[in-house]
């Protein structure tokens, strides 16, 4: 059976700046599955940052639901929401964003510090994220000393150290060259299939197509398609 770690109910969100509103998202219903690895494509401008960021609960809808379970992400307030990213969300940046003063070791733990994980299993659990990311060996190593492709094997582990329901990857593999940026979908996808977890990346990079399990295109603040390109079938649109 399909679980969905979050579900988008009938969406909506404008912007308005000076006196010019821009319809970010209109009515968008999609819920993200646990264990696949789903990617998000469409133009610049189309929504897709907005969605994003309504599905993890950092920007509130002006319209619609975004449920996690039971629980309604648009009727939490920013404490609340702000708990929800930290317990149940991971994050991955085209920018990898790491801590330049820290060892690839310590990145990976500062999440579960700040979830109050006594020290010693936190160090255990970030030397298992690194594992997964095939980082062990490079566990003592500052950013600064480390290639792009290793620094987002960093931030993946940073991100699943937490074990979260769901983890949002934007724009994952732009800074990076092929090989390594195949090398980061393959690990997003095994993170999907062997942990459970759902993986929402939004990209720009089309051959990233050919490993997702389900791609969602998005067009001026729609959904447009809901596509499995394995089993060759469009589920919408
Ligand atoms: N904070 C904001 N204030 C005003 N307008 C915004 C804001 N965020 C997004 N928008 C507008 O909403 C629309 C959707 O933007 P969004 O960033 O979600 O698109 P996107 O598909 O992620 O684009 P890109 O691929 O270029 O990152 C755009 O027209 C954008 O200008």
């Amino acid at each position: 059976m399909q679980r969905p770690a979050i579900r988008a109910e009938g969406v909506g969100k404008s912007f308005t700046i000076q006196n010019i509103r821009t319809r970010a998202l209109i009515d968008v219903s999609v819920d993200i599955i646990r264990g696949e690895f789903t990617l998000m494509i469409g133009p610049s401008g189309c929504g897709k940052s907005t969605l994003l960021a309504i599905l993890s609960g950092m920007t509130p809808p002006d319209q619609g639901a975004v449920y996690a379970g039971k629980i309604n992400l648009a009727e939490l307030s920013d404490d609340q929401r702000d708990l929800f990213r930290l317990k149940h969300c991971g994050f991955i940046f085209q920018g990898f964003n790491l801590f330049p003063g820290l060892s690839a070791l310590e990145q990976v733990q500062v999440p579960l510090d700040y979830m109050g994980v006594p020290e010693e299993e936190a160090r255990e659990r970030a030397r298992f994220a690194l594992e997964h990311v095939g980082l062990s060996r490079r566990q003592h190593l500052r950013p600064s000393e480390m290639s792009g492709g290793e620094k987002q094997r960093v931030a993946i582990a940073r991100a699943v150290v937490k074990r979260p329901a769901i983890l949002f990857a934007d724009e994952p593999t732009s800074a990076l060259d092929t090989e390594n940026g195949q090398n980061i979908v393959a690990i997003l996808r095994e993170t999907a299939r062997e942990t459970g977890t759902a993986v929402l990346c939004v990209s720009h990079d089309l051959r990233l197509l050919k490993s997702a399990d389900r791609v969602l295109q998005m067009e001026d603040g729609r959904l447009l398609r809901d596509m499995r390109p394995r089993s060759s079938t469009a589920l919408t649109g």
